[in-house]
């Protein structure tokens, strides 16, 4: 460990990109960094780098909504693991204060198309599109398996990632929206799954990102805090944050998600308002519907 890694939260070998300028960007264990990119960032193939996460970015403000574009938009992505065709030509609008949930069964590519959105990875063929009127984008991204490096602090964790943006950021203020105020001195290597999980939401929401991606925000937490994390969903949406969560919590998804889209087979088996996805199948609710929809008797995305 260099002299810098003793300061960084955020410098361990697998989490550490230098950018061309020299300076450290933030980290996440799994590559896939939330983080504001300097320059803007408008299409996927503009920012494939995978260790640079959140892309460059504007607030998701009233000029933006009125001006009737959509916070982000992916068009025509597809894309393949080798032989396995995880998506297969699918395109998503998601206006500012929208919900967007993005279900489907175990590896039918919905982690994939998230990395997408964020801009942690390009697919094969589309683009994705950060909408913001003053030309700027910022993406917030919990990743599946946010990490952190450890022997810091959950606020020493934060204030790394404050650093790169460009407004103030009140970390105690963060921690406590995500839940975490009691565990703010608490070393990250200490904390729970669903800590850590609740830290990956809050350094998502750090810069206050037009537009915040998180890649199933509920697993691993109790039932209270499944209902405060849609809570807070609600309430970024709100504030007028796009956002686009994946989840397995169907009840919560179906109470607060303006839209619901269905991923199976590499496409959009449903996309609409919950109550109208549960209708088209004639289903009591979105966990039957969700059976209804999808084969989920085998693992999907082959
Ligand atoms: N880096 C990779 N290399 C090869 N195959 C991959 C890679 N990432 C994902 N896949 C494959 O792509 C498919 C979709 O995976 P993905 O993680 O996007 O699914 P998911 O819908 O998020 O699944 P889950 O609900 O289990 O988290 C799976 O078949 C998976 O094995």
């Amino acid at each position: 460990m260099t002299d810098r890694d003793r300061t960084n939260p955020a410098t361990d070998e697998s989490e550490t990109d230098p950018t061309a300028d020299g300076t450290t960007t933030p980290p996440t264990t799994d590559g896939d960094t939330t983080m504001p990119n300097p320059e803007p960032a408008t299409t996927a193939e503009t920012a494939s780098d995978e260790s640079t996460g959140e892309s460059a970015a504007a607030d998701a403000d009233a000029a933006t909504a009125e001006s009737g574009r959509p916070a982000i938009a992916a068009t025509d992505l597809s894309h393949a693991f080798g032989d396995v065709r995880v998506l297969d030509g699918v395109s998503l609008s998601v206006a500012p204060g929208e919900i967007v949930a993005l279900v489907g069964p175990n590896g039918s590519g919905k982690s994939t198309l998230l990395r997408f959105l964020a801009r942690v990875r390009a697919p094969d063929e589309g683009t994705v599109t950060i909408g913001a009127s003053d030309g700027r984008a910022r993406v917030g991204y919990l990743p599946q398996q946010p990490g952190f490096r450890a022997g810091f602090s959950a606020t020493d964790t934060l204030d790394f990632y404050a650093q790169f943006v460009d407004d103030p950021v009140d970390v105690a203020d963060v921690l406590e929206r995500v839940g975490l105020a009691g565990a703010a001195d608490r070393r990250v290597d200490a904390l729970s799954g669903g800590m850590t999980r609740l830290l990956g939401l809050g350094r998502a929401l750090v810069g206050d990102p037009a537009v915040v991606v998180l890649d199933e925000p509920a697993s691993g937490l109790d039932p209270g805090m499944v209902e405060r994390l849609f809570d807070i969903v609600s309430d970024l949406a709100d504030a007028g944050v796009a956002v686009v969560l994946s989840s397995h919590n169907l009840g919560p998804v179906e109470r607060t998600a303006d839209r619901v889209v269905v991923l199976d087979g590499g496409r959009f088996v449903a996309d609409g308002d919950p109550r109208a996805v549960v209708e088209s199948v004639g289903a009591a609710d979105l966990q039957t519907a969700f059976g209804d929809l999808v084969a989920t008797e085998e693992v999907t995305g082959r």
